[in-house]
């Protein structure tokens, strides 16, 4: 039998190599583009070619162009329509009944893990992406955060916010500006601190409202985008300030660490001294969070990494909201001395004696502080990000299109709060907007914690630190604005918004009547 010689082997040269691998990805690219562009289930909604082809063309705009993603999504629309392909896998819309399609009637979508997961929490409330793992750990906090609950506890943001008062007095005495920003950020920190571990941290007295770890922390919410799309960069950023505070405890760049690191040994001596939990002041989240619940699905005391997990989330989720929110509420009271006059007249009639307290559920029945806060809540939004959902476990029909299980979809906030015809000029503050009876129909359009399922788990404390705040502060304090202009309330859209400008600084003096 004749032996068939086969070719001999071109010798192996780095020209080869280079040349194959080129080959390799120019074909492997090829039939992507052809899976994306052709025969891809989002193939025929319309959209810019590019995004249906590569994630790239969302980088370039959330990373590259500053978080300018929300503001081209609105170019988008214009030229497509209701819904647009904005990446290989994902849709955008821009229909008024689109939100509650996705957000309330989708309750059985699930968090895009592509965004969620990359936030390094996946254990925690808001990253958690599995349907029956965050329906238990809702059950288990929702108590806490129930109103109820919040009622209740009312006494320790009524403590906070006194705090903050009496320290914006000493601002008063010395003439001095204050920063209201990172003012009322500190005291919902402060809070927030108290309703997990009933601690009493001091954030409000520092210098200028500048302590370091406010400072800090403040600078990771505009890395949201660049965390989504270089998913390394976290663990990079973490591991680089575990090492700066290992040498240098405290010092720059080592503050997050040491902070979040005192909250991990907070919670370490919980889990070794569980029964530590019955002596604190008040019920807290850590209360809930570390017995089992075996009736609720949790058969065992979290691990130290939930429970951390946890607490971060809570932490930043529970005090730049609220502060975001104060901060665009308070400016544009402040703007117009008209709103400004209505807002104090109505304070100083339902509270004629400055000294007493004035309980939440008062405040909440004040028609125009009421329409107060909702029109910043609508105008600051909270969250200005569209949070993505992935359709599923079926085909669902979204704004009238079937969207297929599996892709992924979404609505900003700022496309309902800032549609014309439910709300005419729509960047204008106008808290007589929500006045009159034939107004309650406009609530269902105010969505700033979302709707459904995974609306804010917060919500309840949220509102009744609206109320404190804005009515505290109105009524105890005759503010001023210092510097600060309509240009400074600017923002880029992060997860959160950016304001890039000068924060917001009043001038301050005491009410004695
Ligand atoms: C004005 C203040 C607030 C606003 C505008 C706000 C807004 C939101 C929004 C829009 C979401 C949905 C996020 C998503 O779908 O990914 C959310 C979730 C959440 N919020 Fe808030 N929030 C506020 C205050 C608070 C407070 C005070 C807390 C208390 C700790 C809190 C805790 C949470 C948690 C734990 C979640 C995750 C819930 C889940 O995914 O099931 N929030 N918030």
């Amino acid at each position: 039998m004749s032996r068939v010689q086969l070719p001999a082997l071109p010798p192996l040269t780095l020209t080869l190599i280079l040349e194959t691998t080129a080959a390799l990805v120019v074909c492997t690219t090829a039939v992507l583009l052809l899976q994306r562009l052709v025969f891809h289930p989002l193939a025929r909604l319309p959209g810019p070619k590019l995004a249906a082809a590569s994630w790239w063309y969302m980088t370039y705009y959330e990373v590259f162009k500053d978080g300018a993603f929300v503001e081209h999504l609105q170019h988008l629309h214009a030229r497509y329509g209701p819904v647009v392909r904005v990446g290989p896998n994902q849709l955008h819309f821009n229909a008024l009944n689109a939100y509650d399609d996705i957000y309330l009637h989708g309750h059985r979508f699930t968090k895009d893990p592509r965004m969620y997961l990359s936030l390094n929490q996946s254990d925690s409330s808001l990253c958690i992406v599995e349907l029956k793992e965050i329906k238990t750990r809702r059950e288990i906090l929702g108590p806490l955060f129930s109103r109820r609950a919040i009622i209740k506890l009312e006494h320790v943001v009524l403590s906070k916010v006194n705090r903050l008062i009496e320290q914006l007095g000493h601002y008063a005495e010395a003439g001095k500006p204050a920063n209201i920003r990172r003012a009322c950020r500190s005291a919902a920190l402060e809070l927030i601190y108290a309703y997990c571990f009933a601690t009493h941290e001091d954030f409000v007295t520092a210098p200028d409202f500048s302590h370091k770890f406010v400072v800090e922390s403040e600078m990771t919410f505009p890395l949201v985008h660049h965390f989504v799309h270089f998913p390394w960069m976290l663990p990079l950023l973490v591991l680089q300030t575990q090492i700066a505070a290992w040498f240098k405890p405290g010092g720059e760049g080592g503050v997050l660490y040491d902070s979040y690191g005192g909250l991990k040994s907070k919670i370490d001596e919980l889990v070794a001294y569980p029964d530590m939990v019955d002596r604190d002041e008040h019920e807290t989240v850590f209360n809930h969070l570390l017995r089992p619940h075996p009736d609720k699905g949790q058969l065992e005391v979290p691990s130290t990494k939930v429970l951390w997990e946890e607490a971060i989330n809570l932490i930043a989720a529970g005090s730049e909201t609220v502060a975001t929110i104060v901060n665009v509420g308070m400016f544009y009271v402040l703007n117009d001395p008209a709103v400004y006059g209505k807002l104090t007249a109505e304070l100083k009639s339902a509270w004629p004696e400055v000294q007493t307290t004035m309980h939440y559920e008062t405040l909440e029945k004040l028609p125009y502080l009421t329409a107060v806060v909702k029109e910043s809540l609508r105008i600051g939004h909270g969250l200005v990000h569209p949070l993505p959902r992935v359709v599923g476990p079926t085909d669902a029909v979204i704004a009238g299109f079937t969207v297929p299980a599996g892709a992924v979809v979404a609505m900003g906030a700022t496309f309902v709060h800032f549609n014309p015809t439910v709300f005419p000029q729509p960047h204008a503050f106008m808290p007589e907007r929500w006045l009159g009876k034939d107004k309650g129909h406009l609530d269902q359009y105010l969505v700033s914690f979302s709707k459904g399922p995974r609306t804010c788990l917060g919500i309840n404390l949220a509102w009744c630190e609206l109320y404190l705040f804005f009515g505290y502060l109105f009524r105890k304090l005759h503010m001023t604005l210092h510097e600060t202009t309509i240009d400074d309330m600017a923002y880029r859209c992060h997860l959160t918004p950016t304001f890039r400008g000068r924060m917001l600084h009043c001038k301050v003096k005491v009410r004695s009547d």
